[in-house]
């Protein structure tokens, strides 16, 4: 009883947040149907009575109809109720839903980015979205129907009394055995859920390849549909199975409780046997009781059962709880004084970071430095740990050990979300989002109006202008065959989308992460020549595995498995004889035996 408590203030809480108004409505048309319920089961009696005064020549034909039209009224009114209610109750889920879906969107886009590193973190939100949130309406409806089933069942139970008193209780005893199997099946389908959720998330995965526009080519150049099917089968074939045994489980529970239930329904209409012949009750008043008995019984399995669904979705609701606290920390990012608008020295002092799961660290005690205005390269070979330290730098991760500093303050005492709104980062797998070019370069700055001229000069700064201008409805035309009118762009012509979505970030300090993988050569020349004067004065971090590229760079750092092992301006570099001068030759030679074939 105590977790029921507890289960019934949380959900109560959760409806009424999310849509008082229809929840105390349909609490008000439940005790309206519970006293129409009532007034029937008295109704009948009345009908009954009036027809054995009828047999028995002692009543007159007009005293039926009074309680014949009270009964064909209560039974109209109740109906009336049960359909207006499914509509209210429809519309209460969806706001409970949304209410639900508020805060699932609010961890998934707040937390730490090292939970996207954890697949506990997928079958999680997997099950939170596949489960957690139809399970409020669950609740929902739970409580509706428990309160009208309470209410009902004192109505009718009332009415009971007065005809004999002792068959009430009998009846109340009737929903105990469902009670009890009921915690149990809550249980088994909690559990069934959790073990399920990997392989749901795989047959999801499976069901995305396979209906993917990106995969869509691979799946025919390669013949993947049928190896794609037969993994989808498999899958599928291994739930199914599952779920058979789980539902046979349950089945058997649920037989074994509504049998309880049936017993107990029998015995008390022995009891009601055994009343009639004993004289205790009259014949009308056993045709009632009958009604109400039938009533009764359905009133209080409907009690019962919405405890059950209360209690089947409270440890889904816990996990749902557990879920929504993940978003603690991620609230810590926005308190904290405000960072300063700018610096004069940016460093990352001696920063190590393994990300979470592996046993290798991706960043060993590397330390940079970057001077307001300058232009900073780090270079390396593929795996080397480059992303992973300019993500630390944008205040994206948590050094482990080390730490990111702005003139010589730790970044951590500012609010991490003012220090990010002072970095525009240009990932290397940036977002292609299905919008008009225009808001795909906007979005590099959702805080203030839309600025149209800003927007253009971005595009143009990066280069992209000539192909959005080209496109049927120019700046207005979507980015994706996904909707009407959408064009879809070259792979170079999407990064200059990217990057002016950097450039239209209003930050003094920029980090682009291979911002020229899908250019070609001259374009990726361009770019970073221009780069110092497109920039203004502000900082910039450019990482690239292109040696030749950033070779006017103000200093140039040099990373291998995570350390930076050089550093200096290029004729620096190419003076010590190490590592850079090697791979910058190396990196020559290839272009310059690519250019003699
Ligand atoms: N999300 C991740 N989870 C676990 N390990 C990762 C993750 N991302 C990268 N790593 C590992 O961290 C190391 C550094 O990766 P990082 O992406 O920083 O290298 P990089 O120098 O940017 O490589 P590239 O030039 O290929 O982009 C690699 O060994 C990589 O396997």
């Amino acid at each position: 009883m105590g977790r029921l408590s507890v289960l019934i203030r949380q959900s109560v809480r959760l409806v009424w947040a999310s849509g008082r108004g229809l929840f105390v409505g349909l609490l008000v048309l439940q005790v309206a149907a519970a006293l129409a319920l009532a007034g029937q089961v008295l109704s009948v009696q009345a009908v009954l009575t009036a027809i054995l005064d009828l047999e028995e020549g002692t009543g007159a034909t007009a005293s039926l109809w009074t309680p014949v039209l009270l009964l064909a009224g209560l039974t109209a009114v109740t109906s009336i109720i049960g359909a207006v209610q499914g509509h209210m109750q429809r519309m209460l889920g969806e706001l409970v839903a949304r209410s639900m879906w508020d805060q699932v969107l609010d961890v998934s886009t707040g937390v730490g980015l090292g939970n996207f590193e954890s697949p506990d973190f997928f079958n999680r939100l997997q099950r939170v979205q596949s489960n957690a949130l139809s399970r409020p309406f669950q609740v929902t409806q739970g409580l509706i129907s428990m309160g009208g089933a309470l209410a009902a069942s004192i109505g009718v139970g009332a009415a009971l009394v007065s005809i004999s008193p002792l068959l009430l209780p009998l009846l109340l005893i009737g929903g105990l055995p469902v009670l009890l199997t009921s915690r149990r099946e809550s249980r088994l389908e909690f559990d069934f859920s959790v073990a399920q959720t990997p392989v749901l998330r795989m047959r999801q995965y499976l069901t995305l390849v396979q209906t993917g526009r990106d995969e869509a080519k691979e799946i025919r150049a390669f013949h993947l549909a049928d190896w794609l099917h037969g993994r989808f089968d498999t899958a599928y074939a291994t739930y199914l199975g599952a779920l058979g045994t789980h539902l046979r489980r349950r089945a058997t529970l649920s037989a074994i409780g509504n049998l309880g239930s049936a017993i107990v329904l029998v015995l008390t209409l022995a009891a009601l046997v055994w009343l009639i012949l004993d004289g205790q009750v009259t014949v009308a008043g056993a045709g009632a009781a009958i009604v109400a008995i039938r009533m009764l019984a359905s009133q209080v399995q409907a009690l019962f059962a919405g405890v059950q669904r209360i209690f089947e979705s409270g440890l889904f609701l816990e996990d749902l709880e557990g879920f929504l606290r993940l978003a603690e920390p991620a609230k810590e990012d926005s308190r904290g004084p405000e960072a300063p608008t700018g610096f004069a020295v940016v460093s990352a002092d001696k920063v190590h970071f393994t990300y979470p799961g592996s046993d290798q660290p991706a960043v060993r005690g590397a330390t940079v430095e970057l001077r307001a205005g300058e232009v900073v390269a780090i270079v390396g070979e593929n795996g080397s740990g480059k992303t992973t330290l300019a993500k630390i730098v944008a205040g994206l991760y948590e050094p482990d050990e080390g730490a990111v500093r702005w003139d010589g303050t730790d970044i951590r005492a500012w609010s991490l979300a003012s220090v990010r709104s002072r970095i525009a980062v240009i990932f290397q797998d940036f977002v292609r989002y299905a919008l008009s070019a225009e808001d795909n370069i906007a979005i590099g700055d959702v805080t203030r109006p839309l600025d149209p001229d800003r927007m253009r000069t971005s595009a143009r700064a990066a280069g992209a202008d000539g192909a959005i201008e080209s496109l049927p409805d120019g700046y207005a035309t979507p980015l994706s065959r996904l909707f009407a009118g959408g064009r879809d762009l070259s792979g170079g012509q999407w990064q200059r989308v990217a990057i002016a979505r950097g450039y239209y970030r209003d930050a003094p300090f920029v980090i682009l992460d291979e911002p020229s993988a899908a250019l070609d050569p001259r374009a990726e020349y361009d770019l970073f020549a221009s780069l110092r004067h497109t920039l203004e004065g502000r900082t910039a971090l450019f990482i690239s595995h292109r040696f030749s590229t950033v070779r006017s760079a103000d200093r140039i750092y040099v990373m291998e498995a995570g350390s930076v092992v050089e550093h200096g301006t290029h004729d620096e570099l190419m003076a010590a004889g190490g590592q850079y001068s090697e791979l910058f030759k190396l990196q020559a030679a290839a272009y310059l035996n690519a250019d003699q074939t």
